[in-house]
Order: structure tokens, then sequence, then C-alpha cells
């Protein structure tokens, strides 16, 4: 997102985690398109882009291969607010019908889509007059992204509902806002603690966000504790010699359901599990690439469509290492985290893509006891089963 920015002429510092951000130059109407085109929020620069110029010109957002990437939602949401939108060279043109500006519109979703949701939030925040949005997303992430608009002078009531009403202003000013911690880097790392039955503490988390996690986790039979607010700890350790974590079924869906991005490396966890579980992928069409890769390792799993049984552990046996190729960035953390719990090394290629979504991955990984290694293009992950985080 900081390179999009960049591109149009804004200008943004980091300090340790926090991002200094001055769109007072932005001077483009046109991000250079690849950096847009590399992030799937790539038409989020819509919003102040209308509001400066009237207009904008972005390339089609990119993303991760995990079936088709529509972006029909967005569209047709910027239409209702006058926007119009045509598709020349692989960017999308868009100006207001009017000649100046969004104005305020209904619309409802035909799917809870985050991005096109906060993209309308944001756009809609800019535009004249009301705004009603209705089938929209109500991942913690949005309402986190509707509290830091209201700080910078939006007017949004109704996130974390499935309803939006937003009163557009002709500014936003600029404020100091936390965004809330990363609930999927927290999840990939509570399960990097059950895959190898270790422990882990992480801090900071908010546990309701991950709540469908932690259930999961708890039936499989790990503890599970809250002592303070955004702490949680998380204990795999089985309690005598001979038990083991229990497998679990799962199937993806908007949040309150269970995250499509932590569905790959719960199943790399499931496959170490006892008995049978099945794993649905509801959101995203394409999105169980990672089955033929975690079967290198050893589990048998078996896929189909948009379902995978996962068979379980079989007596006496365990993962053995592996080179394995991440296709996207939740499917390379699940790679990791297999290998992470296989005897003898394994080599995970393409990890570059989880970089996306993992900031200073492997480094994480070695300060909870890891033995990660990041080679020029590729990752190594080696460990024993009896290695694993504490
Ligand atoms: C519902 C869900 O789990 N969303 C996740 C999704 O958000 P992201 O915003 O990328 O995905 P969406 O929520 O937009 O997509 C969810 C579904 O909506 C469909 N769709 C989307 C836009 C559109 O214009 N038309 C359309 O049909 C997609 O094909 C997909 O089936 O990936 C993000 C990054 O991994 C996660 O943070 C989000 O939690
Ligand atoms: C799929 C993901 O990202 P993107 O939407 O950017 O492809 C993800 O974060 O798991």
């Amino acid at each position: 997102m900081a390179s999009v920015l960049e591109s149009l002429g804004a200008e943004v510092e980091f300090c340790r985690n926090e991002a200094v951000v001055n769109a007072n130059s932005i001077s483009s109407v046109e991000p250079d398109s690849n950096a847009v085109g590399k992030i799937r929020g790539g038409f989020f620069v819509i919003g102040p882009l209308f509001t400066r110029f009237g207009e904008a010109v972005v390339a089609l957002p990119g993303g991760c291969d995990i079936g088709s990437r529509p972006i029909d939602l967005y569209i047709r949401g910027l239409g209702a607010l006058g926007a119009v939108l045509e598709l020349r060279a692989e960017k999308v043109q868009a100006y207001a019908s009017n000649g100046k500006g969004l104005v305020g519109a209904r619309f409802q979703l035909d799917y809870p889509s985050v991005g096109a949701t906060e993209t309308l939030m944001m756009a809609a925040s800019l535009a004249k007059g009301n705004t009603v949005l209705s089938n929209v997303a109500q991942e913690p992430e949005v309402t986190d992204l509707a509290h830091f608009l209201t700080r910078c002078g939006a007017s949004i009531r109704g996130a974390g509902t499935h309803e939006l009403y937003i009163s557009g202003r002709g500014q936003l000013y600029g404020s100091c806002y936390r965004i809330m911690p990363d609930r999927i880097e927290a999840g990939s790392f509570m399960l990097a603690a059950a895959i190898t039955r270790s422990c882990i503490s992480l801090s900071p988390i908010i546990p309701s966000t991950i709540s469908c996690l932690i259930e999961r986790l708890s039936s499989a039979g790990c503890k599970i504790v809250s002592y303070i607010d955004d702490t949680l700890e998380v204990s795999a350790i089985p309690e005598k010699r001979g038990d083991d974590l229990r497998g679990f079924d799962i199937k993806t869906g908007p949040f309150p359901g269970f995250p499509t991005d932590l569905q790959p490396q719960n199943m790399a966890f499931l496959s170490t599990c006892n008995g049978l579980s099945m794993v649905e992928e509801s959101v995203f069409e394409n999105r169980l690439g990672h089955v033929k890769e975690l079967r290198k390792f050893g589990p048998r799993i078996h896929g189909c469509g948009s379902t995978a049984l996962i068979f379980g552990k079989e007596t006496g046996s365990s993962f053995k290492g592996s080179q394995v190729m991440a296709a996207d960035l939740r499917s390379g953390m699940s790679l990791v985290l297999a290998g992470l719990a296989a005897e003898g090394i394994t080599e995970v290629s393409g990890i570059s893509h989880s970089d996306r979504g993992y900031e200073n991955m492997e480094m994480k990984l070695q300060n909870v006891g890891a033995n990660v290694k990041r080679y020029e293009s590729s990752t190594k992950a080696c460990a024993r089963t009896s290695y694993g985080i504490a």
C-alpha cells in the first residue's frame, strides 16, 4: 500500500511500527500501475483521487491466484455513487458522470466482500450527501477502518453490522491511529504452536477477533487462556504420553465464520491430528492448491472441488521434510508450518508470496525457537519433531 501512495506522490515514512503519511502532496490521478496491480485493495485510492481531481486511473487489482477475483461489486458500488468506470488497456478509468464528484446513494452488495465494503466506505466518506451500504462485510478490519476514518473526520454508523450509514464530508484530515493487531498473523502463530505440540504466548491480540480458531483449537485439545486483555497463551503440549490432538471440521465464511486466510495453515495442522477432518472452502473457488504440496510431507489428504478430507495421523507415522512450492501467500505459511512439524529439512520455494502478509516471518519464527533460514530464492524450514516453539 505504501508504494501505491508513493506512486501518487504522497510521502510515506516508517519509524519502528509507525507509518507517517502526508497525503497533501498527492499530485497524480494515475498511480504507478505495477504498484497498484500487486495489491488486492488497488481500488482503495479511488475515493481520495476523486475528491481531488474528479477522476482516477488505476490498474486492475492483483492478489493471490486463488480463483477468480472479480471486481463487479467495486464497479457497481462506485457506479451507484455516480462514477463511470471504463476498462481500457488493463486499466480502469473512472470519472464522475456529473463532471464534479461522487454523490451519496443506496447500494446493496450481493456478497459481503471485504475489499468492496472498505473501498465504498472510503469513497462514500468523501462523497456529497448520505450513503447507505447494505449486506456489507462485518470483518473486524472493516470496523477498524471505520474507526480510523471517523478519527479523520468521517461520519460512519453501523460498522460491525450488515448496514453502514455514511454522511459524506468534503474533506478528511490527518490523525494518529493505532491499527488493530493482525489476527491472521496471530492465528498462524497459534497454529505454529499447535502443529509443533508446544506453547506460545502472543501479544498484542484481540481474542474476540479470532474466537473461531480459539474454539476449534480448544476442541482439538489445546489449552488456550487469556490472562490479560491483549495476551493469549496457547499450549498444545500433551498432558500425558500417548495423548494427542484431535482433528475437527471447518467451513470458511465471512466473519464471524472461519477465516479463509487461515484455512491452508489450519489444514497443515489438521494433517498432524488424530481422526478424520473435513475442510470446506466457501469464500474462494480455488483455494486448495496447498493440498498437493502438503501431501509431500506424508499425510493422506483427498481434495475434491472445494472440499478436502484429511485422514489424520497414522499410528507411528511422522511428517517428513520435503521440497515444496508455495503458490500463494497463506499456502506459503502452511508449508512452513508443516516444515516445522517435519523430521529433517524442508525447503519452501516461492516464499516471497508470503512477504505480503507476514512481515519478518523468519525472524519472528526464530524468536520463538524455530530453525528457519531464508536463502536467496527460498526459505528452508528445518525442524525435528522434538523441536518446537516455546
Ligand atoms: C469474506 C472474506 O473472507 N474476505 C477475505 C478476503 O477479502 P477480499 O476483499 O480480498 O475478498 P472479498 O471479501 O472481496 O472476496 C470474497 C468473495 O467475494 C467475491 N467478490 C469480491 C469482490 C467483487 O467485486 N465481487 C465478488 O464476487 C470474491 O470472488 C470472493 O468469493 O481476503 C482478504 C485478504 O485475504 C481477507 O482479509 C478477507 O477476510
Ligand atoms: C489472499 C490474500 O491476499 P490478497 O487478497 O491480497 O490476495 C491473503 O491475505 O490471504
